[in-house]
């Protein structure tokens, strides 16, 4: 592990909250860093040289060199001149909250959309940063090589030529645009079972994958304690109770000051989101910090255009509350379903709930085809969710299913 300083600098009454703080502990944690120390600084204005006070970057040099820090970590984005000027005083890696994240999320890219994704991201990033004549900044830095902060996706390591950098950025468009299409290709046949369609989002870390993982009753889907666990979406059929199935789509998990490019980067792989026929926003029921968490997730749901689309809430982690807190947050939350996805709770009511939310679009009928008429089943197998079956004495056939009004109303037409 290498040993870091954190550095959470803020305006005087903009202050961070203690979980703020705690985050990016947790981010530098899940990054490969041991947190040698947090320094919390409190800024009438911020330098625009340094960020912080020339005295206080000069005290963090010391406590650098004395204790063979590998790395600083500042909360902040911090600009180019500021991250050259932060080095020259500092001998260590210069790291800010955007870069540790995406340094997180090379080590996590498991598909090769997600690995585009991340490496343009992060060439974009660096591009700006890197010194005029070809030299890195990152690697200048106190002659340290490698670890924390330049890892790339997969194998690769970061370029760090400019010229070299802007051809690369390039061919990555190229290659993300060339993949879009064919998940487009790939999205449109599988649109042919036309089974209703759940998005799980939700704060990092709240359990999204774990309670994936207990929907479809296996452990497939890689669920850890780290932030950032899951990166690529994963789809899965789920059985319903009343018959049918659904599919859930498992995605990478949001956070406050999520850079901009990033949301854009993953704006593709987030296409599941704004195509989905119910969003399930997981929130974690034990966070200090719910509400502001749920902020973080709606701004982010309005930024990819899926305001419009209903919602299910689902606190999660219930097993972590004590009885009185959690009749608290029941009361406060009457429209919400509360469950253990690790323990298996609630996970009925969940189903059931989302059902409901999925009547908005989805209606359920009943209907019977007559033995005459029986060409028309495979029709309705095609462009409904069948709920339950029954064949009857005549020949003729119930079924019980959710179906869209467009659908519906063609079947109900050669009825
Ligand atoms: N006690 C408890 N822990 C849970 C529950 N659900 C998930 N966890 C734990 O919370 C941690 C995070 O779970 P994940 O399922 O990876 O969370 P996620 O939302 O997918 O996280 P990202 O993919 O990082 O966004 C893991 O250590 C889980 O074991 C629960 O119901 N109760
Ligand atoms: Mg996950």
């Amino acid at each position: 592990m290498e040993k870091v300083i954190l550095v959470a600098a803020s305006l005087k009454g903009e202050k961070y909250s203690k979980e703020s703080v705690a985050e990016l502990e947790r981010l530098a944690h899940t990054a490969g860093g041991s947190v040698y120390k947090t320094y919390e600084v409190l800024l009438n204005a911020y330098n625009p040289a340094t960020l912080i006070g020339k005295g206080k970057c000069e005290e963090i040099a010391l406590e650098v060199k004395a204790n063979d820090i590998s790395a600083v970590i500042f909360n902040e984005e911090i600009t180019p001149a500021q991250q050259k000027n932060l080095a020259n005083i500092i001998p260590a890696k210069i790291i800010d909250r955007t870069w540790l994240i995406l340094d997180i999320f090379a080590s996590r890219a498991r598909t090769k959309e997600g690995e585009l994704q991340v490496e343009l991201a992060q060439l974009k990033f660096l591009l700006p940063r890197l010194s005029g004549k070809g030299g890195a900044l990152m690697q200048q830095t106190g002659g340290r090589r490698g670890g924390m902060g330049t890892r790339g996706p997969g194998e690769r390591k970061l370029e760090y030529d400019r010229r070299r950098l802007r051809v690369r950025i390039a061919k990555l468009e190229e290659e993300i645009e060339k993949v879009k299409k064919e998940r487009g290709i790939r999205r449109a046949r599988r649109a042919v079972v036309p089974l209703p369609q759940v998005a799980i989002v939700g704060y990092t870390n709240a359990g999204k994958s774990t309670l994936l993982n207990t929907l479809t009753q296996e452990t497939a889907v890689y669920a850890d304690d780290k932030l950032f666990a899951t990166l690529d979406p994963t789809t899965r059929r789920v059985k319903m109770p009343g018959g049918g199935q659904i599919l859930f789509t498992d995605t990478v998990g949001f956070i406050q000051k999520l850079p901009h490019n990033l949301v854009s980067a993953f704006r593709a792989t987030l296409e599941e989101v704004s195509e989905a026929d119910v969003i399930l926003h997981v929130k974690d029921a034990s966070s200090k910090d719910i509400s502001e968490q749920s902020r973080t997730v709606f701004k982010i749901i309005k930024d990819l255009g899926a305001q419009n689309i209903p919602m299910a809430e689902v606190f999660n982690k219930c097993d972590l509350l004590p009885h009185y807190p959690l009749a608290a947050l029941k009361n406060a939350n009457p429209g919400a379903v509360f469950i253990s996805a690790k323990e298996n709770k609630g996970i009925k009511e969940l189903l059931k709930k989302i059902e409901e939310t999925l009547l908005f679009k989805w209606h359920l009928k009943t209907i019977r085809i007559p033995v005459s008429k029986a060409y028309l089943t495979g029709f309705v197998y095609e462009n409904a969710m069948v709920k339950k079956r029954v064949e009857n004495k005549d020949g003729s056939l119930t079924l019980k299913i959710m179906i869209t009004k467009g659908n519906y109303d063609k079947i109900k037409k050669e009825l």
